[in-house]
């Protein structure tokens, strides 16, 4: 629509120096060719524009608060990630999830973020699992096999029950913890648990995009460094911001067809077949942690996008995207609330206490 808006603008600026009465057939010739070139820029910009009704299709998602339902119907959502660097983005993407309305949220950190993550909120159930390379390496190469075995029959023993993993947000980048993540994710990929790769998880897919190849489950939620990291590795070249849709469907195709929604100004959401916009207007800050937030959403929505693709109504759009659609939707709502009530000091957990609200205003809960 803007674009449309530019382009009428721009046809009566480039027609206004011209007498209206003109019988030249030169003046005649020139206004049907800036209003046949602007025309045509409409057409392009009207069927290039792929703008999600994100309202829409968070009201098709979420499910209703029906009291026949028991704890866990509404969503298990396990994070992993979290380690002495880095404990806020674990939070909040966890918090997020049960903000939203999953019932469970767990988080599989490391021994030393587990206790600052439980300090955070008892909301959530904390599993200090994971180990950096620095707690193990005086130990010999068998020893290190046997920690890392420890570490994947605990996340094992919990994997089907989880609806969704969020896998990176404060992972870091430890080599020893990064490989036992790998494993974690071919764990996930044995069970068929969907999972959203974000933060130090993309660093992890990135260098290793195997991890992620053609599994329909998986979701990418690159920010513009892991995009840009994404696309020299995987397409060979540089993000090109003129063809940004068909590079982003290039992309998503070559990673053999996983979902990826690009953040940015607007979120631009592929599969390698269709791609989706979402542009609702956000908030002007861009303190740390949105991404978080929106990683956690995405998992939630995903799972109940996944549970209505049971239902012989459900709309045919695959899960992962309507996932990304609604969160991204719901994010930039609660981020543009937020920014009304705290301008200047709106911080990523103002944004999280303005999910609800954001909700109740499109989906009222009775
Ligand atoms: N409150 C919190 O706890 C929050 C924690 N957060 C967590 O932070 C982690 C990184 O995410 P981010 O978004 O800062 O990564 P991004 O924009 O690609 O990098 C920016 C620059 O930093 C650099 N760099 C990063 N890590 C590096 C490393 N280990 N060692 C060396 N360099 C490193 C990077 O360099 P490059 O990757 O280009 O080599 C780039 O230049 C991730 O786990 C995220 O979830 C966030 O979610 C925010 C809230
Ligand atoms: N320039 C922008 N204008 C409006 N919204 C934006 C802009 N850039 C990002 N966003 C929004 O902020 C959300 C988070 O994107 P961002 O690029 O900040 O992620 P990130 O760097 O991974 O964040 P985090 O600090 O959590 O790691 C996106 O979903 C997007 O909706
Ligand atoms: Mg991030």
């Amino acid at each position: 629509m803007l674009v449309k808006h530019g382009v009428v603008i721009g046809l009566g600026r480039l027609t206004s120096h011209l007498p209206s009465s003109s019988s030249s057939s030169v003046l005649r010739r020139q206004q049907f060719l800036v209003r046949a070139l602007c025309g045509s820029q409409i057409i392009r910009a009207m069927s290039s524009t792929s703008e999600a009704d994100a309202e829409s299709i968070l009201r098709t998602v979420t499910p209703s608060l029906d009291p026949k339902r028991h704890k866990g119907q509404a969503g298990k959502i396990a994070v992993i990630g979290g380690c002495r660097e880095y404990t806020g983005a674990p939070y909040f993407a966890a918090i997020s999830a049960l903000k939203i309305g999953a019932d469970l949220s767990h988080v599989f950190c490391t021994k030393d973020a587990a206790p600052v993550i439980k300090s955070y909120s008892p909301e959530l159930i904390v599993h200090p699992v994971l180990e950096e390379s620095y707690n193990i390496s005086q130990l010999s190469e068998e020893d290190q096999r046997t920690v890392q075995d420890k570490v994947l029959g605990e996340v094992n023993k919990w994997m089907e029950r989880f609806d969704c993993l969020v896998i990176g947000p404060g992972l870091g980048r430890d080599p020893f913890l990064l490989e036992c993540v790998s494993k974690i994710m071919l764990l996930a990929k044995k069970s068929n648990v969907p999972f959203v790769v974000d933060g130090d998880g993309l660093f992890l897919v990135t260098n290793s995009i195997d991890l992620v190849n053609s599994y329909p489950l998986a979701v990418l939620t690159p920010n513009v460094n892991e995009y840009k990291r994404l696309v020299q590795k995987v397409l060979n070249c540089e993000v090109d911001e003129q063809n940004a849709e068909d590079q982003l469907r290039s992309l998503a195709k070559q990673i053999g067809g996983v979902t990826i929604l690009r953040k940015g100004k607007s979120d631009l959401i592929s599969n390698g077949e269709i791609v989706k916009s979402v542009s609702i207007y956000g908030s002007p800050r861009r303190c740390g942690g949105q991404g978080d937030i929106l990683s956690g959403s995405v998992a939630v929505f995903l799972s109940w996008a996944q549970q209505l693709k049971q239902d012989p109504e459900s709309p045919s759009e695959n899960p992962a995207i309507l996932g990304c659609i609604a969160a991204s939707g719901l994010l930039r709502k609660a981020a543009s609330l937020a920014f009304t009530k705290h301008k200047r000091s709106t911080l990523t957990s103002d944004i999280i206490e303005c999910l609800g609200e954001s909700l109740e205003d499109i989906c009222p809960a009775s």
